[in-house]
């Protein structure tokens, strides 16, 4: 069994993401965490969440705490403190503030539960997930992000539609920046284990208005909807599960590459990654030219705002 800590639970997405992660049959404690300040509101979350586990007939230990030290023992830590986007902004946008509130979030994760396995889902989520590497001090294989899991579920629900078949019948990827320079990988895009492109209706697949809705997805739900929560929340618990689970899925979450595709890497971004109890393991990929030079690109502009935010935050 496991506990399983949100930091950030005050936030639209860490209050919905407790809901699912609450009736997953492996976890069996939740703690609710945010800022000194903020009790009366974890507490009346926490009393709210443990209603909802009585209503579904399920028994989760539900706690809240705002003092750091409590996170300790955690099997997994999934952080979403911090500021989201406002209509307009970038995700990039948000890199130095939010890497000033990861930072001490990290020092106090990697002293209190240096075991735990991290789940960054702050944006701008892949420099965010490398900020909380370098302060965690924890090894790469414990510390991820949420990378562009959600933007290749969103391709394979636009796929599905398409084709007209069953979500899941569909493998599609997404790599690289959880952001405007993500990489599809269409040649590692199947339906029913056929490549798409052996499919009649491959000729007329609108690709590139996909990957624009696929992109302006966090944008759109922000304007019409304020924040985006269901998508990532249900997203996040999908990762918990096959974590403790142990069930060694191949998801497209921000990990730290050194060389694994093609020597790219030296940046925390979005790979496909074997997810086990044990943390993220990047898989080795080889992938095509065009998709190769738009990967590259998306890692060297990740890289070099990563290093650029370290550098301030010293
Ligand atoms: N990676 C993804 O796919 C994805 C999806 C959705 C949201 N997000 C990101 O998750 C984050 C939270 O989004 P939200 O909609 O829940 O925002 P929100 O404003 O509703 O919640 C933010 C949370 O961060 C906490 N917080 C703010 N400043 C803090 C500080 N200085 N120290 C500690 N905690 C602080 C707040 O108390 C609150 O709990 C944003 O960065 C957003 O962009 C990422
Ligand atoms: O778009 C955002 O800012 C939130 C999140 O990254 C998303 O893609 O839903």
């Amino acid at each position: 069994m496991a506990k399983v800590t949100i930091i950030g639970a005050t936030g639209r997405l860490g209050s919905f993401a407790s809901h699912p992660i609450a009736g997953i049959p492996r976890v069996d404690e939740v703690l609710l965490m945010g800022r000194p300040g903020r009790e009366n509101l974890l507490a009346g979350l926490a009393h709210d969440l443990t209603d909802s586990c009585a209503a579904r007939g399920i028994w989760t230990e539900i706690s809240s705490s705002t003092r750091e030290e409590d996170c300790a023992d955690s099997d997994i830590i999934v952080i979403t403190a911090g500021a989201p986007r406002h209509e307009g902004q970038d995700r990039i946008d948000l890199a130095l503030a939010n890497a000033r509130i990861i930072r001490p979030i990290a020092e106090s994760v990697g002293r209190h539960a240096p075991n735990a396995i991290v789940m960054m889902v702050t944006n701008p989520v892949d420099v965010m997930t490398a900020v909380a590497l370098r302060y965690s001090g924890m090894e790469p294989k414990q510390v991820f992000g949420l990378g562009t899991h959600l933007d290749s579920m969103r391709l394979k629900a636009l796929i599905a539609d398409y084709f007209h078949v069953h979500v899941s019948e569909v493998h599609t990827r997404i790599i690289g920046e959880h952001g405007e320079s993500m990489v599809p990988l269409w040649s590692a895009t199947t339906i029913g284990g056929i490549r798409i492109s052996n499919l009649p209706a491959f000729s007329g697949l609108p690709m590139d208005e996909m990957m624009q809705r696929v992109k302006s997805s966090g944008s759109f739900i922000i304007k019409n909807n304020g924040a985006t929560i269901y998508g990532p929340g249900d997203a996040i618990a999908t990762l918990v599960e096959t974590i403790l689970g142990n069930e060694n899925r191949i998801l497209t979450v921000s990990s730290y590459i050194k060389s694994e595709v093609h020597n790219v890497g030296d940046a925390c971004i979005g790979v496909p990654a074997r997810v086990n109890r044990r943390g993220v393991f990047p898989v080795p990929i080889r992938i095509e030219e065009s998709e190769l030079d738009a990967f590259r690109s998306s890692v060297g502009k990740i890289r070099a705002i990563t290093g650029e935010i370290l550098e301030k935050l010293e």
